[in-house]
C-alpha cells in the first residue's frame, strides 16, 4: 500500500485527507505529523516524522511556507530516490523545492482550494514527468477539478483564480446576508438565503455549461431590477476582483523570496 505522509496536517491537509476518505481511500494509507499531537479525523496521526516510523512513498509538505527553510533539512532527513515531495505551500517555486529535496524521485506542486474536503475542489499541479502524471491523475481527480498545468505561470495563474476563492465567496455571501439583515431580516434566514442563492448559482452554472453572459440574461429583465442591480455592481466588480488577485500575487511573490531565504 502506498503510505503517504503529511507533514503538517491543518486546514488544507485535514481537508484533503477528509477529501480522500470520503472517495474511499484506505485511510491507513496516510499519516499526519502534527506536533500537538490533536488527532486528524479518520487517519493515524504522530507528533514526529520519527515516530511514523515508516518510510513514505510521499511526503505532503502541509505547513507555511514560511517554515520550509527550518523544517526542510529534517524532512530531508527522510526521503529517497523512491519518495515523492507534494507541496501545498503557496510561494515555494519549483526550482526552491527541487534545491532542498534533490535526492527525491519527483516533487509535485499542488495548489489545493478547501472543497477538496468535499470532492469540490480545484487543484492545479505541476509536475514534468508524465510517467508521475499518469499514476498520480486518478489520486488528485477524487479531490475535483484536477489540471496539470504546463508552466508555473499556469500553475500560478489557477492558484490565484481558485485557491482563495472561498475565502472570497465566503465573503460575498456574509455581505449579501448583512444587506438583507440591513433590511429586517432574521439573521440566520438571510444567511441561509444568501448561501444557498450562491450554492444554486453556481450549481446551475456548473450543471448548464452555458456562457456566464447568458445565465446572466435569463435573470435580467430588459428595465428591471437585477438589471438595475448590476449596473453598480458591473461598475466595480472586475476592478475589484483583478486588484484583489494582484494583491494575492504579490504576496506569493513575497512568500516565494522567504521560502528561498533571499
Ligand atoms: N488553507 C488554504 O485554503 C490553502 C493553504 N495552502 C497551503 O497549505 C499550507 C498549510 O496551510 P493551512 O492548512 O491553511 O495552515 P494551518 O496553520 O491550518 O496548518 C499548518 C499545520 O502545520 C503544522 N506544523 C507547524 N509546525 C510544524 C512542524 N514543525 N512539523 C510539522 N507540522 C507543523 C501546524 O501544527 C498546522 O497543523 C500552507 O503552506 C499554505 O500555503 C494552499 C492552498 C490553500
Ligand atoms: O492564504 C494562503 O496563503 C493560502 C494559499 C491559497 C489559499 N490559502
Amino acid at each position: 500500500m502506498t503510505q503517504n505522509l503529511f507533514i503538517g496536517c491543518g486546514n488544507m491537509g485535514s481537508a484533503m485527507v477528509a477529501g480522500w476518505l470520503v472517495a474511499g481511500e484506505d485511510p491507513a494509507s496516510f499519516t499526519a505529523v502534527r506536533p500537538s499531537g490533536t488527532p486528524v479525523p479518520g487517519i493515524r496521526t504522530v507528533r514526529s516524522v520519527g515516530e511514523a516510523d515508516l518510510m513514505p512513498d510521499r511526503i505532503v509538505l502541509g505547513f507555511k511556507p514560511q517554515q520550509l527553510r527550518d523544517l526542510a533539512p529534517d524532512v530531508a532527513r527522510w526521503v529517497t530516490s523512491r519518495t515523492t515531495i507534494i507541496s501545498i505551500l503557496a510561494g515555494a517555486d519549483m526550482a526552491t523545492l527541487k534545491g532542498y529535496f534533490p535526492r527525491a524521485r519527483a516533487i509535485v506542486r499542488v495548489m489545493p482550494n478547501l472543497p477538496v474536503a468535499v470532492r469540490r475542489g480545484v487543484l492545479p499541479l505541476l509536475c514534468s514527468d508524465p510517467a508521475l502524471q499518469s499514476e498520480l491523475q486518478p489520486w488528485f481527480s477524487m479531490l475535483g477539478f484536477a489540471p496539470w498545468c504546463a508552466s508555473e505561470e499556469e500553475f500560478g495563474a489557477i492558484g490565484f483564480v481558485a485557491g482563495s476563492t472561498p475565502a472570497y465567496v465566503a465573503r460575498f455571501i456574509a455581505a449579501f446576508a448583512a444587506a438583507g439583515e440591513g433590511r429586517g431580516l432574521d439573521a440566520g434566514i438571510a444567511l441561509t438565503a444568501a448561501r444557498e442563492a450562491v450554492l444554486g448559482s453556481a450549481w446551475l452554472a456548473a450543471s448548464s455549461g452555458e456562457p456566464m453572459t447568458d445565465l446572466a440574461r435569463r435573470v435580467t429583465s430588459p428595465n428591471g431590477t437585477t438589471e438595475a442591480g448590476l449596473k453598480v455592481l458591473d461598475a466595480e466588480l472586475p476592478g475589484l476582483i483583478d486588484r484583489t488577485l494582484a494583491a494575492a500575487t504579490a504576496r506569493s511573490a513575497e512568500l516565494a523570496a522567504e521560502t528561498r531565504g533571499s
